[in-house]
């Protein structure tokens, strides 16, 4: 099998009890781990600590969106915590995302830096809510573009913008995209969705993918069945 496409299951859960049964039917061999803000705020590093001993990989997905001195500092002690990947907001701007890169590159080892573009639980009425008046597609681009200049490794985005975006980036610029669901899946809160197998032929680097396995009937099958199905020829 020549592709290695791992799924990142969010672990989007509110205690370590069920964090934990979640995981132990997951095979590391076919995906890595994200923690988000719920979990992390209820668990804090000693959750990461496990999953570090469970051999899995940890994408801390904390999102941080604040002065840059601040995100800087948060950046540092999320990367102190030896994870695979962390994230913050794009639309924090140049001066808080070269921050962040300073707070990440002061551990000894750096997790990857991701900003989130615009959420996969936008579209065009949210973004004309909050006052950005320009198209999603264009507004997409322009925080990719932000993020590239600021030094950062890649960004969050949906699978839907990568038709439009990748031309526009060096091969190594990565494409986290989370908001992934099946044919028949609902989508929940999501709004830009894409099936995983279009999503990998549209280039992503990396399938966020949450309640399509951690509320399926059997998680372990069905991550099986989505890591099979990507890393087909
Ligand atoms: O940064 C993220 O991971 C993220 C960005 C985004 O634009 N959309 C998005 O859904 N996410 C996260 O990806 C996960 C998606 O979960 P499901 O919708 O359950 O598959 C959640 O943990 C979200 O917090």
């Amino acid at each position: 099998m020549a592709a290695d496409h791992k799924i990142t299951v969010a672990l989007d859960y509110a205690n370590l009890t069920d964090a934990k049964s979640l995981v132990s039917k997951l095979n590391p061999e076919y995906c890595n781990l994200k923690v988000g803000k719920e979990l992390f705020t209820a668990t804090g590093p000693a959750l990461i600590e496990y999953l570090h001993s469970k051999n899995f990989k940890v994408f801390l997905d904390l999102k941080f969106h604040d002065i840059p001195s601040t995100v800087k500092k948060a950046c540092e002690a999320a990367s102190y915590l030896g994870v695979w990947m962390i994230n913050v907001h794009a639309s924090g701007g140049s001066m808080m995302l070269e921050a962040a890169l300073e707070g990440v590159n002061k551990a000894k080892q750096s997790p990857l830096l991701i900003a989130v573009t615009v959420l996969t639980s936008m579209e065009q009425k949210t973004l004309e809510e909050i006052g950005v008046s320009r198209n999603l597609e264009d507004q997409v681009l322009r925080l990719a573009k932000l993020t590239e200049k600021s030094g950062l490794n890649g960004v969050v985005c949906s699978a839907k913008d990568l038709s439009f975006l990748k031309n526009h980036f060096n091969s190594l610029f990565l494409f986290v995209t989370p908001g992934i669901r099946m044919t028949d899946d609902v989508a929940n809160d999501q709004r830009r969705t894409m099936t995983p197998y279009e999503a990998i032929k549209a280039g992503s680097s990396h399938l966020v993918i949450g309640r399509p396995i951690t509320q399926s009937e059997n998680p372990s099958k069905t991550l099986e069945k989505i890591y099979l199905e990507i890393n087909q020829s």
